[in-house]
């Protein structure tokens, strides 16, 4: 493939479809300071050759502006000069597209996703017993059991990035990084911000749950 097969409309449904999570995910406060990033792949998949959209490095969130998406390819290079820095998480993308060929990723911020990540660092997991919206990851067994993996945060982002592909388990959608965020994926854009909620339900379930027990 090649790059310059990513036709116009293709790029420019890619950057609307991300306008509108970004606006609907900032209206919820999952994007404090600056924090967090979205991506959406474009164009054909292939784990050696790919490109996604991904929000610009350092903006603000809650904002839209003509300049907040790029095109990057599978080592997250920009594809186009156009003086916008990808996210500086572009490397923990690029693992997990390469990894998982998923469609889109979305990573946020919230108390609760640094609150419980703490809580249950040592585990290195966060364990969640029987909750419905497990349903969500297309987890349908009754009274169902699922670990959300855990990672250290490091300043380094490619020390991070080449630790996903270890973390990353059978049918947990997501990875959550150590008092930073999370980063949940699908297959469109549709079912990664499902999961990105459901993990944040759960993340705030486990950890009023743990209060709760003691
Ligand atoms: C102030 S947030 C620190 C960086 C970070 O964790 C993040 O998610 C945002 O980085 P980006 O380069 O994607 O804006
Ligand atoms: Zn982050």
């Amino acid at each position: 493939m090649s790059f310059s097969a990513i036709r116009l409309e293709e790029k420019q449904q890619a950057f609307a479809e991300l306008r509108e999570i970004k606006t609907l995910l900032a209206a919820r406060g999952w994007f404090p300071g600056t924090s967090g990033n979205l991506s959406i792949r474009t164009g054909e998949f292939s784990p050696e050759q790919f490109a996604f959209a991904i929000t610009a490095s350092g903006k603000d969130k809650s904002v839209n502006t003509p300049s907040d998406y790029l095109l990057v390819d599978q080592s997250g290079q920009p594809i186009e000069t156009t003086g916008l820095k990808p996210s500086a998480e572009t490397l923990i993308h690029c693992e997990i597209y390469r990894l998982t060929g998923c469609g889109a990723i979305f990573h946020v911020h919230t108390v609760f996703n640094n609150l419980v990540s703490e809580l249950y660092a040592e585990r290195g997991s966060v364990p969640v017993d029987g909750v419905e919206l497990i349903k969500a990851f297309n987890i349908w067994e009754e009274e169902a059991h699922i670990d959300i993996p855990i990672l250290p945060n490091y300043a380094e982002i490619p020390r991070i990035a080449e630790l996903v592909e270890g973390a990353i388990v059978p049918r947990i959608p997501g990875i959550l990084l150590r008092k930073h965020g999370i980063y949940a994926w699908g297959a469109n854009a549709f079912e990664a911000k499902r999961h990105l909620e459901a993990f944040e339900f759960l993340f705030e379930y486990a950890y009023r749950w743990a209060l709760l027990k003691k």
